[in-house]
């Protein structure tokens, strides 16, 4: 499949190189407004490519996007340090206004997956910019901070992460919901598996686990500037799911018609992914609180596109 990434900063190109590592697509196009960045990023890249499986890496401008399958769209402005993910909103709107018609005009067929953020906001601007069915408009949403809360409770419980069948709902942000008693680990529920093996899950290492999640990218930021391993291996994966066809359970963020009560809502639960975008919901089963911060989470993103100016 040819995919295309628009935005070649440090995501852009996380997941240019994720793709390319992975053998998922067999050509990958970067286009930034800055050319010479994705230029000198398109050539980075393509110098791993004879370490790995065949695949074609170059920048070019929007008309190169003809044929993409998929497009990701990673342009825009990222968070300083202390900067929250909704304070991006105004800014990166006006940078959807150029890209997604730019998108649309090249490469009419492409789904289109979003990570520029506030993303779930910015998905539901593509989803409106666009006028695609929301299925094919993905915002990459939880998939980082469900990594994230598998990688912890993974090495709490010592068992792998991929064996750890747990996901983040709702905002890809501050209101996330750690859904703590849908959480498995193979079939166990997590608070059998952590007596079994002598790791309760007190409610210090719940604390612990969900500020690892809810504050991650505030730490890495502060640490090193941005974020870019984590989501470009997650948009790597979402892209594999799409061309594969694979019909996997991810959760991702698309314009969903009523989420805990509240309606026409962009945010993020279990779905199962293939080739023609997202084909279903899988909606765990929640506790009252977590139903409560789910609901709190989309009343948030809810209110916050009801005030778009488009
Ligand atoms: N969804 C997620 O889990 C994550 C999302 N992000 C978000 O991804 C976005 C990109 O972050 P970074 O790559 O770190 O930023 P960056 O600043 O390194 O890259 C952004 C790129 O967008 C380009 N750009 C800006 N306006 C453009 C336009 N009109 N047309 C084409 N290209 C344009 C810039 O030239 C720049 O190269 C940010 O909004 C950030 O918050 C970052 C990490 C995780
Ligand atoms: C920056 C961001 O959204 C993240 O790393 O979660």
């Amino acid at each position: 499949m040819k995919v295309g990434i628009v935005g070649a900063g440090m995501v852009g190109s996380a997941a240019g190189s994720a793709l390319a590592l992975r053998g998922v697509a067999s050509q990958i196009v970067l286009v930034d407004r800055n050319a010479a960045l994705a230029v000198a990023q398109a050539e980075d890249i393509a110098h791993g490519v004879p370490f790995g499986p065949a695949v074609s890496v170059c920048a070019g401008d929007y008309a190169d996007l003809e044929g993409a399958g998929v497009v990701i769209i990673a342009a825009g402005v990222a968070q300083k340090p202390g900067e929250s993910r909704l304070s991006l909103l105004s800014r990166n709107v006006a940078v959807f206004a150029d890209v997604v018609a730019a998108v649309r005009t090249a490469a009419p067929d492409a789904i289109l997956l979003v990570a520029s953020n506030p993303v779930d906001v910015m998905t539901e601007v593509a989803t409106r910019l666009s006028g695609l069915p929301s299925a094919r408009v993905i915002g990459s949403g939880t998939i980082l901070d469900t990594a994230r809360f598998r990688s912890l409770l993974g090495r709490h419980l010592g068992i792998a992460p991929q064996s750890i069948h747990a996901y983040v709902m709702g905002e890809h942000g501050d209101s996330e919901v750690l859904a703590w008693s849908a959480a498995r680990a193979g079939s166990v529920s997590i608070a059998a598996f952590a007596a079994q093996v002598g790791a309760a899950i007190t409610d210090d290492v719940r604390a612990q686990i969900d500020a690892g999640v809810r504050r991650a990218a505030y730490r890495i930021i502060e640490g090193k500037g941005a974020t870019w391993y984590g989501i470009g291996a997650g948009l790597a994966r979402i892209v594999q799911v799409i061309a594969g066809d694979q019909r996997a359970v991810l959760s991702v963020s698309i314009r969903t018609p009523e989420v805990a009560g509240v309606r026409d809502v962009t945010l993020s639960v279990p779905r199962i992914v293939g080739a023609r975008g997202v084909e279903a919901d899988l909606f765990p089963d929640l506790s009252p609180p977590e139903m409560q911060a789910l609901a709190r989470s989309a009343t948030i993103l809810q209110e916050t596109t009801a005030a778009l100016a488009l």
